[in-house]
């Protein structure tokens, strides 16, 4: 896939960056040299790479790098910042009632887009709908019509009418209860003015909530004359950029987006119905960058931990009760075994815990629940008040032996401990870390 190469040039660029030392200007311009042929050759505009490649020159050299990152994650950050700058944010798709009416030249993969995405909002859980109004292409009604039949989607053509206008007023009448209406147009060879003025009939006749402009990867430059004439009659709001699984000018469809201020709403991957993926410009660039792992196990994090669950910024204070810990076992419990958590983090974070500190296992958790809710609040926050007569009145009142409340309290000592060191070290701070790569 053409982004595998994009993305392989990429991550040998941002190699080259050594992980401790001062960033000078010459390994900045060698990264950026690297940089910049990798995006000319994937075809992005020349003028956006000249800009980006200025910025990161700048920045690198300019910012300072913020306190628990090494230069390298500090380049790289800005590399992804910048790459995120060029294609955008991605077009907001939201799952309620609407009409969308698709766009585009023949060929571009407008009516495998219409199926594809018609199968999206069914998947979703809403009910899709498909009006077949491209009556160019002679093949568009039975290729649409038998991808929408294999999926169960309700589906309104009219063959050999080249009445556009009068399909789309009567599909809209005729197809009963829908969530979503997908209207696939007609396309042309080559943009003309006719077919401007007949998207701009649909337009006014449909009154589509989203106007979705297809463009095939392939076309490199070109994307950019499309896009702006498009968008100028009838206004996008967003791309769908397909055959992204087979071409190596990708980029020329990404610099489109960027020159006319549009944005990114899907991209296609191949020729199946699920061959479809929600653009979303972070994750996209993190796997451009080879940020995977990063970006999974921030999405871990961000799934189970909550701040009311888990004040990480403050327990990185130093403040680590034991009803923190508690807390943590839970959220870290329900991001995973601990261990593999500690090792998909950057620098190979982890490797200052022992096996014993991995040990923590839902039978353990459980025992410590029924000790704590012997305990008072008091001592929950300050277990420093817990003395030997304590352990004794909790034990009995937990039904445990007074050994398992000081295991527990050793526990609790332990991992008081290492967050101080993961403090120390500027590590462990999931917070940090997600601003660090820019991410929310
Ligand atoms: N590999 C790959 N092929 C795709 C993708 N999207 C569409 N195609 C293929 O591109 C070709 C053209 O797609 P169509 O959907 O027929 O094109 P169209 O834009 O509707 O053309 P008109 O109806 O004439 O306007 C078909 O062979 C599709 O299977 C994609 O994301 N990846």
């Amino acid at each position: 896939m053409v982004m595998d190469k994009l993305g392989s040039s990429l991550q040998d660029a941002l190699k080259k960056l050594v992980n401790s030392g001062r960033i000078d200007e010459k390994s900045v311009n060698d990264v950026v040299k690297d940089i910049q042929r990798a995006l000319l050759q994937a075809d992005v505009n020349v003028q956006l790479v000249m800009n980006m490649s200025k910025q990161i020159k700048e920045r690198a050299l300019k910012e300072e790098v913020p306190s628990g990152m090494n230069p390298r994650e500090h380049v790289i950050r800005i590399v992804y910042q910048e790459l995120i700058n060029i294609i955008g944010e991605g077009t907001e798709i939201n799952l309620e009632p609407q009409t969308i009416m698709m766009i585009g030249l023949q060929g571009s993969g407008k009516t495998t887009t219409t199926s594809k995405l018609a199968r999206y909002f069914q998947k979703k859980g809403l009910k899709p709908a498909v009006i077949c109004a491209d009556t160019f292409r002679p093949g568009a009604y039975h290729q649409l019509k038998s991808l929408c039949d294999k999926n169960s989607i309700p589906f309104y053509g009219e063959e050999g009418n080249e009445d556009s206008l009068g399909i789309v007023e009567r599909g809209m009448d005729k197809l009963g209860k829908y969530d979503v209406l997908i209207i696939d147009t007609a396309g042309r060879h080559s943009l003309e003015q006719d077919l401007i003025e007949e998207m701009e009939q649909i337009n006014s006749i449909a009154k589509p909530d989203k106007k979705l402009l297809v463009l095939d990867a392939a076309i490199g430059q070109q994307a950019s004359e499309q896009a702006r004439a498009f968008n100028e009659s009838i206004g996008i709001s967003g791309v769908v950029i397909t055959k992204l699984d087979g071409t190596a000018k990708g980029g020329g469809a990404l610099s489109a987006v960027s020159e006319t201020n549009s944005s990114i709403a899907f991209i296609g991957v191949g020729e199946t119905s699920g061959d479809l993926e929600k653009f979303e410009p972070d994750r996209f660039i993190s796997r451009l960058l080879g940020m995977g792992d990063i970006r999974s196990l921030i999405e871990k994090a961000e799934e189970s931990l909550s701040e009311e669950e888990l004040d990480v910024e403050s327990m990185m204070q130093g403040r680590f009760t034991l009803k923190d810990m508690y807390k943590q076992l839970e959220a870290v419990n329900k991001m995973g075994p601990l261990k593999q958590v500690m090792q998909m983090m950057p620098g190979g974070m982890g490797q200052n815990i022992s096996e014993e500190q991995f040990q923590v296992t839902s039978e353990k958790l459980s025992r410590y629940r029924i000790i704590m809710d012997s305990m008072t609040v008091d001592e929950m926050d300050d277990p420093k008040l817990i003395g030997s007569s304590r352990i004794k009145r909790i034990s009995r009142g937990s039904g445990s032996k007074p050994d398992d409340v000081r295991e527990l309290l050793k526990y609790h000592k332990t991992m008081q401990n290492a967050m101080k060191n993961f403090r120390g070290a500027g590590k462990f701070n999931m917070k940090k870390m997600m601003k660090k790569f820019g991410m929310q």
